[in-house]
């Protein structure tokens, strides 16, 4: 048995953490505040944080070929110049939904960037039900729609066969699964392979591991489950010394180490006091199993 071991690395009071991704290039952690519109590089080694702040809700960030970083900020994706902090508009979507902005996003294996979108909340978990959509920015920059009608988008990843796309839309309390396409980039065969547990609380983000089970942040749940999804069935329970965990990825040495972010909205000033970190960034060691890179978006 391993003895699971969780810190915070980062006290950073990110009133809504999302989208971890390691760069293994720099040997940080990049991740986003949706709310206080900045995406964040934690330096491991030298503990250093630098934040750009951009013009609008930033959901999503991933890293790209060309170098710098492609974002979903407000309703657009955005390439990032991490040197002169520019985000340069790749696409804008949903434009005849003036209430909606992207929420997480991925690169697929082949270099695509899938990001959802959903209805501002008025209060965490509160918005206009089907307002979201799925999108794919593929690498010449086109974009194109794979369903509408959902609530709050999230999850994402790929199976290591490349053969299964996984995805969450959190008010379904489903992580569901499709066929994919690698060479086309198309979904089809939707289904759902895991059904959360009430005190599991709402589904947000994912990541798949190196032996293909899924690891899902439950937000409100305070914790991370370990999902087998060819059996639907949960293999683990990590929980966190906050409520409102969000998203996790692996990072650190050889992908050894998974990364959890976390949000401080919407915890009353009484929970706060049992729950000082909420917003920090927890890292996790000593889970017995790897993660896999993260994908360059490659346009
Ligand atoms: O990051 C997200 O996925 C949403 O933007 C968040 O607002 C919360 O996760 C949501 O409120 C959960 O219900
Ligand atoms: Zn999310």
């Amino acid at each position: 048995m391993c003895s699971v071991k969780i810190e915070c690395v980062l006290p950073e009071n990110c009133r809504c953490g999302e989208s971890p991704v390691w760069e293994e290039a720099t040997n940080s952690l990049l991740f986003v505040d949706i709310p206080s519109k900045k995406v964040c590089r934690w330096d491991s080694l030298s503990k250093q944080v630098h934040r750009v702040t951009v013009d609008a809700p930033v959901s999503s960030v991933a890293l790209r070929q060309l170098g710098g970083y492609v974002a979903t900020v407000g309703t657009k994706f955005c390439a990032l110049d991490w040197e002169d902090q520019s985000a340069i508009v790749l696409a804008t979507i949903d434009q005849d939904k003036k209430n909606n902005r992207f929420n997480d996003g991925k690169v697929d294996p082949a270099g695509r960037y899938f990001a959802g979108t959903m209805a501002e909340e008025t209060a965490p978990g509160v918005l206009e039900r089907h307002q979201g959509s799925l999108y794919c920015l593929f690498p010449d920059h086109h974009v194109e729609k794979y369903f509408d009608q959902v609530d709050i988008s999230n999850g994402l990843d790929w199976s290591l066969d490349h053969k299964i796309f996984y995805y969450i839309d959190s008010l379904s309390y489903s992580v569901d699964a499709f066929d994919y396409d690698l060479h086309t980039g198309k979904i089809s065969n939707r289904r759902s392979v895991y059904k959360l547990e009430k005190d599991e609380q709402i589904p947000d983000g994912m990541c798949i591991d190196a032996e293909g089970k899924l690891w899902v942040a439950c937000y409100n749940g305070g914790r991370v489950i370990r999902l087998d999804p060819e059996t639907g069935k949960r293999l683990q329970t990590v929980k966190l010394p906050v409520d409102k965990t969000t998203s996790c990825c692996f990072g650190g040495k050889d992908y050894s180490e998974m990364y959890v972010t976390c949000a401080r909205d919407g915890i009353g000033p009484e929970d706060l006091l049992r729950q000082p970190k909420a917003g920090g960034i927890f890292k996790i060691t000593g889970l017995g199993v790897k993660g896999i890179p993260p994908y360059p978006f490659v346009g």
